[in-house]
């Protein structure tokens, strides 16, 4: 067996990260590992703590108490660009103020990101053909359908070549044909090392992508592992209870 990674070689790395509201615990002393080129799913029902523990991976948020540890640095303190210029890429939704501007202008504007810093129009060409978007590179944002626009938020964060991808809920709101496009598209930007960590809610589409799954209960880490095995597991179905056509097959 392989040694277990140092910190220095996770991509991503809790120690007992905790964060608190006034009396509520949204994260519990988590502890969560992430390799390099890993693909993990964080799941658990509403409140558990999913988009607090995501916030505090993206400078959002700070904790209360323990560590993060991102691609080999401590991050504690750091705001949102100090993160980004580790080489990490969360898509976020791009505000309807630049509805105005095309395809191809937003993502020249991330492009000009690049973390080897690569000719702009080359890494927007690859871009568009990995996301299919060449049709509508010269159309407007804000004439775009719902998913067209999350891919090109996609396209946005990959056209910075991360290290690291953060996506939340990226097939909210999204048809099953484009969630199942959505699938290919995540698996699509693997590889060279490059992790991906998805919170989500649709476990359909969390069983089309996982391979890793991290279910958090509570705040806290209730189970971790392979995703048939955890979605299997009695204990992960009875938080899910009532909620339990999200965990079926
Ligand atoms: N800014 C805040 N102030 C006070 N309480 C908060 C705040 N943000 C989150 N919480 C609380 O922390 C807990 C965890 O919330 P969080 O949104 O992280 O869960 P979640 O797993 O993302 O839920 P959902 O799936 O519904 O989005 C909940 O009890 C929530 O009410």
């Amino acid at each position: 067996m392989s040694a277990p990674a140092s910190p220095q070689d996770l991509a991503i790395h809790t120690e007992d990260l905790s964060v608190r509201f006034g009396g509520v615990v949204a994260v519990d002393r988590v502890n969560l590992s992430v390799a390099r080129g890993e693909l993990r799913c964080l799941i658990g029902p509403n409140g558990a703590g999913k988009s607090t523990l995501f916030k505090t991976l993206t400078g959002q948020q700070a904790p209360s108490a323990g560590r993060v540890r991102i691609l080999g640095r401590e991050v504690n303190g750091f705001e949102r660009h100090e993160i980004a210029r580790l080489g990490v890429g969360v898509k976020t939704q791009v505000s309807s103020v630049f509805d105005g501007l095309t395809v191809d202008a937003s993502l020249r504007v991330a492009a000009g990101r690049h973390r080897a810093r690569r000719p702009v129009g080359a890494v927007v060409d690859e871009v568009l053909e990995q996301l299919r978007l060449g049709a509508v590179r010269q159309r407007q944002l804000g004439a775009l359908s719902h998913g067209q626009r999350q891919w090109v938020e996609l396209g946005m964060v990959l056209a910075t070549d991360p290290l690291l991808v953060l996506l939340d809920e990226p097939v909210a709101g999204m048809s099953e044909e484009e969630t199942a496009r959505t699938a290919e598209l995540i698996l699509s930007m693997r590889g060279a090392g490059r992790a991906i960590v998805v919170v989500e809610h649709d476990m359909r589409f969390v069983r089309r992508i996982a391979e890793r799954v991290t279910v958090l209960h509570r705040g806290a880490v209730l189970r971790d592992g392979a995703v048939d095995a955890v979605l299997a597991d009695p204990v992960v179905r009875d938080v899910y209870l009532g909620r339990e056509e999200h965990v079926r097959a």
